[in-house]
């Protein structure tokens, strides 16, 4: 303002500065001619418009407001008017806001005329500062951007540049709040989901198949072009390729529960020294550090600590600058959790004014079919997506409405609607009541007295909304159905409870054995993907011919693709490697007196009486050398399902919906012990993944048969029984061929 006062006291001839110093005046009028141009332009017309009532120790009023634009009246001076300022000139104009064609209109604050007020308002008086503290408009100062003291009208009405036609636009309760919802990382998450009362934004980013909504880095992008910000600047860092041997080792120490503690809290291992690492910095236009996100974790993939990144950054700016969800009993983050700093002195925009949305659930609450405790029971585990069916409406209780009927009003519904569970995307209530219940149960509950502005809107009835919540006792009954839920895949739960990943254990303890054997030639049934065969590439063995045999089609393509790439990159001592389609309980003399035969995770996915024709045959015709067989150990899946370790429905619960039936330590002996017994081969069980807990033992056992006998050879002729087709072949020398 100093710079504008002095520039304009250079121009005497054209402007006028008030002698209080507070003003601007053209210094000749407006040549007639100019004047009956616009009037004549302008219609008479009611807009519609809101108005921000500035209420002394309190929330601010926002009512509808008409304005009354006509031929012969400036529109600013009828604006003046309602605000109850002498004219036009006294009125200060925002800037548009952001993706919304209405600006707010206010008195410019009262200044002394003094030097000092011009400058920033901590030199200002204490009194002065405190008067105006009083009187800040809180709701008109978020929504514009500006510091705004007493009444605010929000209005959309105004000449286009360049234009002499006065545009205007209605600006209803309802569009008011879903501006003033819409300004914060997570009113932009709601929005863009269409879900305003059942959905908010995570606090942590799991999976990308899991993910519903924008992601959090287009969410940060968008929220910093809303704040006038700079586009986030994100540095990936990767981490040595050692891991952090000391932290790895105390982690494995932790008992169980502890680990099953972090992995709540985190879904994953923290810091582990392998993967990427992100850092976004958020800078204001004119490059000042507003905010740097370093967060500490590691993540496998570069896109997964990008998405994290994001979202923690997000999660700090609404903490900062949102009340709309705030749950006092559910805080995301502590700033230690963040590792951020923040630049206080360039905080953007004015805080939020909070207003509680979700209030504990009434002691009342009303279920069916299941009793509301405050101790919750969760039977639906982290990580699971679940599909809900729900309504949400405001209810009057009959006891208190005037006519002694129970009113009510729809807010939202959702005919099918999917959320991820334990990573904060739904609202906490619904969430808390979904995780106890089973499929198809229904459940009612009422939670007190929620704050107008999301209500309003998400209402389709604004007005009658609006009156229901001015009754005394109102609340917000919730109706929902649980219609599915999807459990965390198998691969996901082995990747975020070990590290390394449960399936690299298992490799790594094939890979052992069987550079220990000296074998030139491997079979691994079930090969599925190829990542063991895949793994036998990476380093020196005296393997010279690997085989895979799978059923699924998509498993041996995977798997031709990726041995592909690695036999024609490096020098390996194969001279041959074949992927069959074939089902290993059937025989093919071809992979007759192998040395190694490996199957990893197939078992499980057979019937019993399968899983014991396998053994038969493996052993008594493909007769080979050694045998190493993995399967999930059934007794470790209470550590993985911590919550509830059987369904609601007394299932029990298998850690792949595909598994026919997983063993305990006892039954995976017996079986073991009986084939090993009736083939003439020695076995030895063993196990990896976790601590070895005697009550649960490890994640994955694994027994590993030993021939005693050796005169097979010659048993099968050549070409006796090759039910087996060839998927994919490579020779030495030739390169591969698909068939
Ligand atoms: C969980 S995957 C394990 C894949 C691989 N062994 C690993 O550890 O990554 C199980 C595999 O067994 C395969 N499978 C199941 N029954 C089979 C059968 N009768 N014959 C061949 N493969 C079978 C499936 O197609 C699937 O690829
Ligand atoms: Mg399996």
């Amino acid at each position: 303002m100093s710079y504008v006062m002095k520039a304009a006291a250079k121009l005497p001839d054209y402007i006028v500065v008030s002698p209080h110093l507070d003003s601007l005046r053209r210094k000749k009028p407006y040549p007639p001619a100019i004047i009956k141009a616009l009037a004549s332009q302008v219609e008479s017309r009611r807009v519609e418009a809101v108005h921000i009532q500035c209420a002394v120790d309190g929330e601010e009023v926002v009512k509808p407001i008409i304005l009354g634009i006509s031929s012969g009246r400036y529109y600013l001076d009828i604006i003046a008017e309602k605000l109850g300022l002498k004219d036009g000139s006294q009125v200060m104009i925002s800037g548009t806001i952001d993706g919304f064609k209405c600006r707010v209109y206010a008195a410019f604050p009262k200044l002394k005329s003094s030097d000092n007020s011009w400058k920033s308002r901590e030199k200002r008086p204490v009194n002065e500062s405190q008067h105006l503290e009083k009187s800040r408009n809180a709701k008109a100062s978020f929504v514009s951007g500006l510091d705004i003291h007493g009444d605010a009208i929000v209005a959309s009405v105004g000449y286009p540049w360049r234009s002499h036609e006065l545009e205007h636009d209605d600006v209803t309760l309802k569009s008011f709040y879903r501006i003033y919802c819409s300004m914060s990382p997570n009113g932009i998450y709601k929005f863009s989901r269409q879900v305003l009362i059942a959905a908010q934004l995570p606090f942590s980013y799991t999976t990308k198949s899991n993910w519903r909504g924008p992601f959090p880095r287009e969410i940060l992008s968008m929220f910093c072009r809303q704040q006038h910000l700079a586009e986030p600047i994100f540095t990936i860092t990767t981490a040595p390729v050692k891991p952090l041997d000391g932290i790895l080792r105390s982690y494995q120490k932790l008992k169980d529960s502890e680990r099953e503690d972090m992995r709540r809290k985190k879904l994953r291992i923290p810091r582990s020294g392998t993967g990427y690492r992100c850092e976004v910095k958020i800078l204001s236009k004119s490059q000042d550090l507003v905010l740097d996100c370093s967060p500490g974790d590691f993540y496998e993939k570069e896109n997964h600590a990008i998405q994290n990144a994001s979202l923690k950054a997000l999660s700090w700016f609404n903490k900062l600058f949102d009340g709309l969800d705030a749950d006092p009993d559910q805080p995301c983050y502590s700033n230690l959790d963040l590792d951020m700093l923040f630049q206080r002195s360039v905080l953007i925009k004015g805080a939020f004014p909070c207003s509680r949305m979700y209030e504990q659930p009434r002691s009342k609450s009303r279920t069916t079919g299941m009793q509301h405790e405050r101790k919750r029971v969760q039977s639906i585990t982290d990580g699971s997506l679940v599909s809900i069916c729900y309504s949400v409406s405001v209810e009057v209780d009959a006891d208190f409405s005037e006519n002694g009927e129970c009113l009510k009003e729809l807010i939202e519904r959702n005919e099918e609607i999917e959320f991820e569970v334990g990573n904060g995307s739904m609202n906490p209530h619904l969430e808390s009541v979904v995780t106890q219940m089973s499929v198809g149960q229904y459940a009612c509950f009422v939670t007190d007295s929620p704050a107008e502005g999301l209500l309003l809107a998400a209402a389709p009835d604004t007005a009658r909304t609006q009156s229901l919540l001015s009754e005394v006792s109102v609340g917000l009954e919730y109706n929902v159905r649980l219609l599915g839920v999807k459990e965390p895949t198998e691969e996901r739960m082995e990747a975020a409870f070990f590290k390394p990943p449960l399936s690299k254990q298992r490799i790594e303890y094939a890979m052992k054995h069987i550079k220990e054997s000296s074998a030139s030639t491997l079979v691994d049934f079930g090969c599925g993907s190829g990542s063991l065969l895949a793994s036998l590439l990476d380093y020196p063995t005296s393997l010279q011919s690997i085989v895979g045999v799978d059923i699924s089609q998509k498993g041996l393509s995977r798997a031709a693709k990726i041995l592909h790439l690695k036999l024609n990159k490096g020098a390996c001592n194969l001279k041959s490697t074949i992927l069959y389609d074939g089902s290993i309980l059937e025989f093919d003399s071809r992979l007759h007196n192998i040395d190694v035969g490996t199957c990893l995770e197939v078992i499980e996915h057979m019937e019993v009486d399968q899983a014991c024709q396998f053994g038969n045959t493996v052993l008594s015709l493909f007769c080979p050398k050694l045998l190493i067989v993995s399967t999930p150990n059934y007794e470790y899946n209470k550590i993985l399902h911590m919550p509830g370790h059987k369904s609601v429905s007394q299932q029990p619960k298998f850690r792949n919906h595909d598994h026919k039936f997983e063993w305990t330590r006892k039954q995976f002996n017996q079986w073991a012990s009986k084939l090993a017994k009736s083939h003439n081969y020695s076995v030895e069980l063993s196990a990896v993944g976790g601590s070895g807990n005697v009550n649960h033992g490890f994640a994955s056992q694994i027994a590993v048969f030993r021939r005693q006998e050796v005169n097979l050879v010659g048993k099968f002729s050549e070409g006796s029984m090759q039910p087996y087709k060839v998927a994919w072949e490579w020779t030495s020398g030739n390169g591969d061929k698909k068939t």
